[in-house]
């Protein structure tokens, strides 16, 4: 069903006629089309010469040949990779295999030349924060710049001790059958992976997964200055800092190497090659929200089928370590002292921990306990994390010496001031000394990768390890960029009521914006972001009856915001999902990480906070790869201060979109459409916001919308007690007289509600007093719902 048809039938207009047959012919998100997930690197390989071939779930043999895709392999000498009947015999139990690893990583490998190529034609560039080698040092010193080299000297002469940022070049990842041929990752695994049609990997996985899975490039030689490891599984002896664009496939770049970590350690436990492992979940994600986690929870599963492993959502209640304080206060002194003694030794602490639990186990026959979660892979979000962790009353939190993969999904938002306690707290919580952390987000402050750095560091002393993984930074096209596949609109609407006419006329399918010919249609689905939540409440009241009865009315458009309850946020996504919601009002919320993959467009209703908030924004749309995706922001008077920010990311946007994407001309009409949106006067015109402007715009958003600055009783500043920009802010188009009624309407209606709840609710409010209930509601739903 094509909502865009839907919505013109109740409109007899030839124009409409003319836009949809128009339409139906371009490209867009939803077509499915241009499948290619890669965003670079068309000019100088044929990585994406499958890049007509469609991805289809579930149906492998539609799958391109996959030996074909263990063949792709641009520089090398062409020869065949065919894995023979033996080798496939030995792999058939589903789980790594250490035999013939060697032999066949050594067939597959590329020249240190070819790997800089295609990494560079990737746009990927991998470099070590904190390595300490000085053979890795001198692996790029031969051909390193002028530049570079008097930049790395400054590095070294202000900062006395700083260690050395090395570039490395780690084999890159051309195709998904490597991950068999080359890391030989469970079989299982793989199949789950080829069943859901993936079949090249993205710059992101390209670069990323053989860090993960154990190449970190020209350091080979050294791996064994910085890692006590014991088994082969372990080579993936670095900490990660990722920077890659939205939709680029980030989620199964940190899935894959976990999971498989996870099956190669299990097999080593039954061939006992290791201990026992510690009881309690072995990897934890965190991310900033509920839609977030329960999407990373779900692709986890898929990929996990049929392997055993347990990819669970954090809940309330769920008890995430074996030693835990809330069961047993007194014993945290003891608990210090063992740690304290122990933690040089990474074997003898784990069966310290080991026993600690038996004793703990022992002396509670007579306590009732919570078990520990059965889950091996905990997805949640961060003050959930922590509350479950935290000790009553105290500031300490129990530890989880079971987890040995930290991952945090959106990591710039998690180490923001905001959130910055609670997820130091869950690091800090992971005291295993063989803990992996990766940090992943499009958007990556300088801020963000020095905390990373420093806690790395400041972990290692307080758990006395003799020396720790070095950190190694993964950038994916331009840092801080809007991804080049779609397209952007920028457009003055002077006032609320302006947008609000204008968001109108986007709806109505004839409208200049839906039928631009400066661009593609932004045509439904598509996401509409606003400031605060009493505004998206606001807007999606006011445009509740715009689509018209015949294309499904006021059941088309919905609202998503964290003041709903989990049952209504979850319903409101699937219907989203499932497309019968096309318009989806919501804030900040579903600004990051959430992947809806059909949407053709997002308008920023009210102007993002910040740029890295407009990156994400716009990012929900163009996922994977695919074109034709539309950006509209709207801005007002109030917004010109800060329009600048935005103006100069769109104009970046677009450059990279003509220097690196010519071949998606190919695509189509939409794409042959590479015009500038931001004109160079325009840039030169718009003033430049002072840092300050841009940390208040930040946390406070523009402050004439802001409900408290807005006006007393009213939503989003749609009330009458208007101060200064009350009236100006008002997302309504009802006269003030109008208003008046309908507010004397809602405040009778809310009164007689109240009155029958106080009488109701008075004899259960007795009952439940003094339990913790309404607290752990209010914390518990403190999610992350934009900054403001
Ligand atoms: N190799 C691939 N080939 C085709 N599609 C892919 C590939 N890898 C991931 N995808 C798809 O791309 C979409 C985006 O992936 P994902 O949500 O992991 O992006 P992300 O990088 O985490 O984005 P964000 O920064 O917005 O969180 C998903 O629908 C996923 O299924």
């Amino acid at each position: 069903m094509d909502p865009f048809k839907l919505l013109t039938r109740s409109t007899n207009l030839t124009k409409a006629a003319t836009a949809s047959k128009k339409t139906a012919s371009q490209h867009t998100p939803s077509t499915g089309q241009n499948a290619n997930p890669q965003l670079f690197g068309g000019k100088d390989d044929d990585s994406s010469s499958n890049a007509s071939k469609k991805r289809k779930r579930g149906n492998p043999s539609a799958v391109p040949d996959l030996v074909t895709e263990a063949e792709l392999d641009f520089f090398g000498d062409g020869k065949s990779k065919n894995v023979s009947s033996k080798e496939k015999d030995d792999d058939d139990a589903g789980v790594p295999n250490e035999k013939n690893e060697t032999s066949k990583f050594a067939k597959d490998t590329l020249s240190e030349e070819d790997c800089k190529r295609i990494l560079r034609s990737h746009k990927l560039k991998i470099t070590l924060l904190n390595a300490t080698e000085p053979a890795a040092a001198d692996n790029e010193g031969e051909k390193k710049s002028k530049k570079r080299k008097k930049e790395q000297a400054t590095e070294h002469a202000n900062s006395g001790k700083k260690k050395a940022h090395v570039q490395v070049f780690p084999q890159p990842l051309t195709s998904f059958k490597q991950l068999r041929s080359r890391y030989n990752i469970s079989r299982r695994l793989a199949d789950n992976l080829a069943a859901q049609g993936y079949t090249i990997p993205t710059e992101v996985q390209l670069g990323g997964l053989p860090l993960l899975l154990g190449d970190i490039g020209g350091l080979e030689g050294d791996k064994g200055a910085h890692t006590k490891s014991t088994t082969k599984q372990s080579l993936a002896d670095v900490d990660l800092l990722t920077v890659a664009p939205t939709g680029s496939g980030k989620t199964l770049a940190f899935l894959i190497p976990v999971l498989n970590q996870i099956l190669a350690r299990r097999k080593a436990v039954k061939d006992n090659v290791e201990e026992e492992e510690l009881e309690g979940p072995k990897a934890i994600v965190v991310a900033p929200t509920r839609e977030l986690a329960s999407q990373i929870v779900n692709e986890g599963r898929k990929l996990a089928l049929g392997t055993g492993i347990r990819v669970t959502a954090m809940r309330k209640g769920m008890k995430p370590a074996a030693t835990f304080p809330q069961d047993e206060e007194d014993e945290s002194a003891d608990e210090e002292q063992e740690s304290g003694s122990d933690s040089d030794h990474s074997d003898s602490d784990e069966s310290t921990s080991q026993e600690h639990n038996q004793n703990k186990k022992d002396s509670k026959t007579s306590k009732k306990q919570r078990p520990v979660v059965k889950a091996d892979v905990l997805v949640t979000t961060p003050l959930l994390m922590l509350h479950a962790i935290s000790l009553k009353g105290q500031s300490a939190t129990a530890s989880m010496p079971s987890v040995r993969h930290l991952i945090l999904d959106e990591a710039d938002v998690l180490l923001d001031p905001l959130f910055r306690d609670q997820t130091l707290g869950i690091w800090n919580a992971c005291i295993n000394p063989s803990l992996r952390v990766s940090l992943w987000s499009a958007t990556m402050a300088s801020s963000v990768e020095e905390l990373a750095l420093s806690t790395i560091e400041s972990r290692a002393i307080t758990l006395r390890l003799s020396t720790h993984a070095p950190l190694a930074r993964l950038v994916v096209g331009l840092k801080d960029s809007a991804i080049p596949n779609i397209s952007h609109r920028l457009i003055y609407a002077a006032t609320e009521q302006g947008k609000l006419l204008a968001l109108r006329q986007m709806l109505h399918p004839t409208s200049s914006i839906s039928d631009d010919s400066s661009g593609p249609p932004l045509r439904p689905p598509f996401i509409v972001f606003t400031q605060t939540i009493p505004r998206a409440v606001a807007l999606h009241s006011e445009l509740l009856y715009d689509i018209p009865l015949e294309a499904g009315g006021s059941s088309r458009i919905a609202v998503l915001h964290s003041d709903l309850s989990d049952t209504l946020r979850s319903d409101v996504m699937a219907r989203f999902r499932n497309g019968s919601v096309w318009v989806l009002i919501t804030t900040d919320l579903l600004a990051r990480g959430v992947d809806f993959r059909g949407v053709n467009g997002v308008v920023n209703y009210d102007f993002p906070s910040s740029g890295a908030s407009y990156i994400h924004r716009v990012g929900r749309t163009g996922r994977a790869g695919r074109d034709g995706g539309v950006a509209v922001t709207l801005y007002t008077k109030e917004d010109i201060p800060y329009v600048k920010n935005v103006a100069n990311i769109i104009a970046a946007s677009e450059k990279l979109r003509r220097d690196e994407r010519p071949s998606h001309k190919a695509a189509g009409p939409v794409s042959s459409q590479i015009s500038s949106t931001i004109q160079p006067w325009l840039l030169d015109a718009l003033p430049t916001p002072s840092k300050r402007d841009k940390q208040r715009l930040k946390r406070r958003g523009v402050e004439a919308r802001r409900s408290d600055t807005a006006g007393p009783g009213t939503e989003a500043g749609a009330g009458t007690g208007a101060r200064d920009g009350g009236s100006k802010s008002r997302i309504s188009t009802k006269s003030g007289f109008d208003r008046k009624l309908e507010n004397r309407r809602k405040g009778a209606k809310m009164a007689s509600q109240k009155a029958k709840k106080s009488s109701s609710s008075s004899a259960a409010a007795a009952a439940t007093a003094g339990t913790p209930a309404a607290h752990e509601e209010d914390s518990d739903g403190n999610e992350w719902g934009g900054f403001d």
